[in-house]
C-alpha cells in the first residue's frame, strides 16, 4: 500500500511513492500518459514499509467522499487502491457538505454539488476534486487553484449521449410525440398531422460547436437536416455545416435551436425575450447545456404565444439534490407553468446519463485521481498546470518525487534547488498557469529520514502553497 503523511495543519503533504509498471506509461514521443485499462486501479503496489519519522498514513488512510451516485467503475478503482471510500447517492446540503468535506483528502462529485469558496475553505485536508462529469462550473476553480487543490473532470465521455438525446428530442418535438404519448396514457386517441413535420430539410441551429455541438452536427446531417452553428470561436465545420457570424443570424434562420455552451457570465440568460422573439415562428428550442442559459419565464411566455412551437429542457436553474425530490419546489413559481405547457419535453438532467457514459467517466476520472494522489501527475487538470514526469527510476531505492505547488513569483526555482541541492535531481519539470506554478522533481540518493527535512524546508518558503513528497 502507498502511504501519505500529514505535516502541516492537517494537509497531507507526502505519501509513500508506489511503483507503477512501465506498460502503464505512454511510450509515445509526446510522452502523454496513456489512459490505463480498468485494471490500472489495482496496478499500483507499495514499495516498502513506512518510515516512522514521517508519521505517514497508508493508502487506507486516504479518505474519499463520492457524491451523486458516481459509477461503480470509479468506485472500484478507488477502493482497489485501498483508499477509504464513502459513496452517497445524492449531493448534500451545504451544511452537511461542510461537515463531511473537513475530513476528506479527495472529493468526487457530479454537476449538482456546489464547491464554493465557502465550502472549500473548510476542506483543510483536501488535495484533489474529481468532477465525474463534463461541467466544472459547480466548483470555484480559481479558489481551488489558490489552495493548491487540483480539479479533474471527464471532458467528453458523455458527449455522444447528449447528442443522441438531442436528436431524439428534435424528432419528438417535430412530431409532438410527448403529447401524443401522454394522451394515449390518459386513454385518448388523437390522430393528427397538423403542425407535425419531418425533420429532413429543416435547419438545425447549434449554439456552441464544441464536443457535443459538433457531434450533433454530424448526426443531424445524417437525418437530412441543414446545420448552421454559432460559436465565439471560429471553428472548422464538419460535413456541410456552416458557421454563422452572430447569434441573431442563427436564431433568424434555424427551425430548431439547440444550446451547447458552458455556464459562463456571458451565457447566463443568453436566450431571453429578445432572442426568443428573433426565432422563427413555429420554431423549437432545446436546452441540454446549463439551466442558467435560458430565461425560463421568457420561454413560458414565448410558448404560450405560440411563437415557439415546442421546447425540450434537460437542465434547470435549481435542480433537486436527488431522485424523488419534488421538481416544482426547486423551480419555484415556474414549475407548475412548465408542467402545463404542450409540446414541452422535461427531463431530469439525463443528457449524460447512459450506462456507457457513466462507466467511461467513472474510469477516466478515478484514474486521474489515482495518478494525482499517487504520482502527482496533473495531466488533464482543469485548474493546475499540466505536469508529468515519466520516471524510469521510480522503483529504485532512495528515490523520491517532490511536488511543490507554489505562487508563481521570481526566484522560487533557485530557492527550491538550494533545498534539493544536496541530493541528485534526476529530473525536474515546472510549469505555471497564471499566478500558480507546479514543480515536480525526482531526486535520488535521498534517505527516508531526509525527506521530512526537505518537506519542512519547502513548506518554509514564502511561495509555498502545498508540498507533497511521494516516495
Ligand atoms: N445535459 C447534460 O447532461 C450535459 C452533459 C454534458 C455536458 N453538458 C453541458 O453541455 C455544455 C456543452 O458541453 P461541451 O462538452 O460541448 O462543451 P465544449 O467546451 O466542448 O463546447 C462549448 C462550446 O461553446 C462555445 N462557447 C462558449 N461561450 C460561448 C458563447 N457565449 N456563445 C457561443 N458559443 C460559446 C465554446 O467556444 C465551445 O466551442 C456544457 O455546459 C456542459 O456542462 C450537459
Ligand atoms: O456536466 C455534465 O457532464 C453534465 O451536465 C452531466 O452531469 P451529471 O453527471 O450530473 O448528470
Amino acid at each position: 500500500m502507498s502511504s501519505a503523511r500529514d505535516i502541516n495543519a492537517g494537509v497531507p503533504i507526502a505519501h509513500r511513492r508506489v511503483s507503477i509498471s512501465t506498460q502503464n506509461l505512454s511510450t509515445s514521443p509526446t510522452a502523454t500518459f496513456q489512459s490505463p485499462p480498468a485494471s490500472f486501479g489495482t496496478g499500483l503496489q507499495p514499495r516498502r514499509s513506512v518510515p516512522k519519522v514521517l508519521k505517514p498514513f497508508n493508502t487506507q488512510d486516504i479518505k474519499i467522499l463520492l457524491l451523486e451516485n458516481v459509477n461503480q467503475t470509479g468506485r472500484d478503482i478507488l477502493t482497489g487502491q485501498g483508499y477509504q471510500v464513502e459513496a452517497l447517492k445524492t449531493s448534500l446540503p451545504e451544511d452537511q457538505l461542510i461537515e463531511k468535506i473537513r475530513d476528506v483528502h479527495v472529493i468526487g462529485i457530479r454537476s449538482k454539488t456546489k464547491l464554493s469558496e465557502r465550502v472549500l475553505s473548510e476542506a483543510k485536508n483536501l488535495i484533489v476534486i474529481g468532477c465525474f462529469c463534463i461541467g466544472t462550473n459547480q466548483v470555484d476553480l480559481n479558489y481551488a487553484a489558490r489552495r493548491g487543490i487540483a480539479v479533474f473532470n471527464s471532458p467528453f465521455a458523455n458527449s455522444r449521449s447528449v447528442a443522441e438525446l438531442v436528436i431524439a428530442e428534435i424528432i419528438t418535438l417535430a412530431r409532438q410525440l410527448g403529447d401524443r404519448s401522454l394522451e394515449m396514457h390518459r386513454g385518448t386517441w388523437n390522430k393528427v398531422s397538423a403542425k407535425c413535420w419531418e425533420v429532413r430539410g429543416k435547419t438545425l441551429g447549434i449554439v456552441g460547436y464544441g464536443h457535443i455541438g459538433s457531434q450533433l452536427s454530424v448526426l443531424a446531417e445524417a437525418l437530412g437536416m441543414n446545420v448552421i452553428y454559432y460559436d465565439v470561436v471560429t471553428l472548422m465545420a464538419l460535413g456541410t455545416a456552416r458557421q454563422v457570424p452572430t447569434l441573431d443570424n442563427l436564431l433568424e434562420e434555424a427551425d430548431f435551436v439547440t444550446l451547447h455552451v458552458p455556464d459562463l457570465p456571458e451565457t447566463r440568460n443568453m436566450i431571453s425575450t429578445a432572442q426568443l422573439n428573433r426565432m422563427k415562428e413555429g420554431s423549437y428550442l432545446i436546452n441540454a447545456s446549463r439551466g442558467t442559459v435560458v430565461d425560463i419565464p421568457a420561454l413560458i411566455v414565448a410558448m404560450r404565444s405560440g411563437n415557439i412551437a415546442g421546447a425540450a429542457l434537460d437542465v434547470y436553474p435549481n435542480e433537486p439534490a436527488g431522485n424523488g425530490d419534488y421538481f416544482t419546489n426547486n423551480l419555484n413559481q415556474w414549475g407548475e407553468d412548465l408542467r402545463s405547457l404542450s409540446n414541452l419535453i422535461l427531463t431530469p438532467h439525463i443528457g449524460g446519463s447512459t450506462e456507457e457514459a457513466q462507466s467511461a467517466i467513472g474510469v477516466e476520472v478515478a484514474d486521474a485521481l489515482v495518478r494525482y494522489i499517487n504520482l502527482g501527475i496533473t495531466l488533464g487538470s482543469v485548474n493546475l498546470p499540466e505536469v508529468q514526469l515519466r520516471s524510469l527510476t521510480m522503483d529504485e531505492p532512495d528515490h523520491a518525487r517532490i511536488i511543490y505547488i507554489h505562487r508563481n513569483v521570481p526566484g522560487v526555482l533557485r530557492k527550491v534547488n538550494e533545498i534539493l541541492g544536496d541530493h541528485n535531481v534526476d529530473k525536474q519539470l515546472s510549469d505555471s498557469r497564471g499566478d500558480l506554478a507546479y514543480l515536480m522533481a525526482d531526486i535520488s540518493n535521498v534517505r527516508y529520514e531526509q525527506i521530512k527535512d526537505i518537506a519542512d524546508s519547502l513548506d518554509g518558503l514564502s511561495s509555498c502553497i502545498m508540498t507533497r513528497v511521494l516516495y
